[in-house]
């Protein structure tokens, strides 16, 4: 037998090479294909393009964590709270855009040979339900102007469970690509509360891992990404986290001049009787919460428009036949507010517990 040339050599390096690269492709696509996480990786490279593109930064490379997050982002133009319609909380708002809007808006007011300037990297929102913290949050997206990302801790345990500690990883580093940041998680003890026994390992590990990232901004002035927190909760969270968190604003029950300002913003739209007594409402509304406040607006709102509908159809007419340019509802009476019986508000107020309402130095 002849023995084998260079041509054939080459011929079967060749062959050798294809079979190879065909090999690859064939178990990438199997292993792909095999992967339970397929679609839902396909859904979030496809929010996160849509994400990036709202962003006016589409060539920006992310890895498929860093895509996950994306998904996790609220555009300030999608928002509709802003600072106005948040009645009773001025000072606080203040101290909030002097503590996190312009730290982010205006790094340069912020920097000193000394260091003594250096902004605060985590700031808490804390006191009891329906008292305006997710409002804040959300106005506070909206007028900072900052990619905000509504961090749900469901998002990093459930989808990618296992991988949880990458998708830690990820919040912050696709926070550093879009910087200026605001990461907010809304009950944030549910997540960074002090271990307890029964804590899954993979909880702990997540929460260490929050941690020292967490840790990476505060010793690097440059980052302007800010972690936001908000809980009922504040003595459930972690004493360490709780140390990372040195701006914390007390959102508690509106006294009555918090309620004036809150009834002012709520009824502001609303035909009201001649002379309306708003004294006697806020003096009755003691313990309300905005949520609160705004849940006995509704109901006596609805007592007029109801009124109208029986008074229209006891008369026999038909209200599909009524010009809307016509309607004429009565205006809101102070006793739209209190059932006939007696001078309690209506709805019997909901169940606000005020939790434990700590004011920042006893967290410290
Ligand atoms: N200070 C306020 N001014 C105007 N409206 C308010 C105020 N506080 C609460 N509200 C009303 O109550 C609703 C619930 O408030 P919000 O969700 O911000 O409370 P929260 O403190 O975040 O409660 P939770 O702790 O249960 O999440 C708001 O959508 C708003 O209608």
């Amino acid at each position: 037998m002849p023995p084998p040339t260079a041509k054939k050599y080459a011929f079967d390096v060749v062959v050798f090479a294809i079979s190879q690269v065909a090999l690859y492709y064939a178990v990438k696509y199997v292993l792909n294909s095999l992967d339970p996480m397929r679609d839902k990786k396909k859904e979030a490279k496809a929010r996160s393009e849509q994400v990036l593109g709202k962003l006016g930064r589409k060539n920006m490379k992310l890895n498929e964590y860093e895509e996950a997050i994306l998904g996790e982002i609220i555009f300030p133009e999608e928002i509709s709270v802003s600072f106005k319609q948040i009645g009773g909380l001025d000072p606080i708002i203040q101290s909030l855009k002097e503590s996190v809007i312009y730290p982010l808006t205006h790094p340069h007011l912020f920097t000193s040979p000394s260091g003594l300037l250096g902004v605060s990297k985590g700031v808490l929102l804390h006191g009891p339900p329906g008292c305006g913290k997710t409002m804040l949050a959300k106005a506070l997206a909206r007028e900072s102007k900052a990619t905000f990302i509504n961090l749900h801790v469901s998002t990093l345990t459930d989808k990618w469970f296992g991988e949880s500690n990458k998708l830690v990883s990820a919040v912050f580093s696709a926070a550093k690509k879009l910087e200026p940041c605001i990461i907010f998680i809304d009950e944030i003890d549910a997540f960074l509360r002090e271990r307890r026994s029964s804590d899954h390992e993979v909880t702990g590990m997540m929460k260490a891992e929050f941690m020292s990232l967490w840790d990476g901004l505060t010793t690097n002035d440059n980052l302007r990404i800010i972690v936001l927190g908000a809980t009922n909760r504040p003595n459930d969270i972690d004493y360490a986290i709780l140390r990372r968190m040195p701006k914390r604003f007390a959102i508690s029950l509106p006294n009555k001049e918090q309620r004036r300002s809150i009834l002012d913003i709520m009824l502001k739209n609303q035909r009201l009787e001649e002379n309306f007594d708003f004294d006697t409402l806020v003096a009755k509304t003691d313990k309300f919460s905005g949520s609160d406040l705004k849940e006995a607006c509704r109901n006596a709102a609805m007592i007029p428009v109801r009124e109208y509908m029986r008074s229209h159809s006891t008369s026999g007419g038909d209200l599909a036949d009524v010009d809307p340019a016509k309607v004429d509802i009565r205006p809101l009476k102070l006793s739209d507010f209190f059932v006939p019986e007696g001078d309690i508000v209506q709805p019997t107020k909901s169940t606000v517990t005020p939790t434990v309402e700590v004011e920042p130095e006893q967290l410290d």
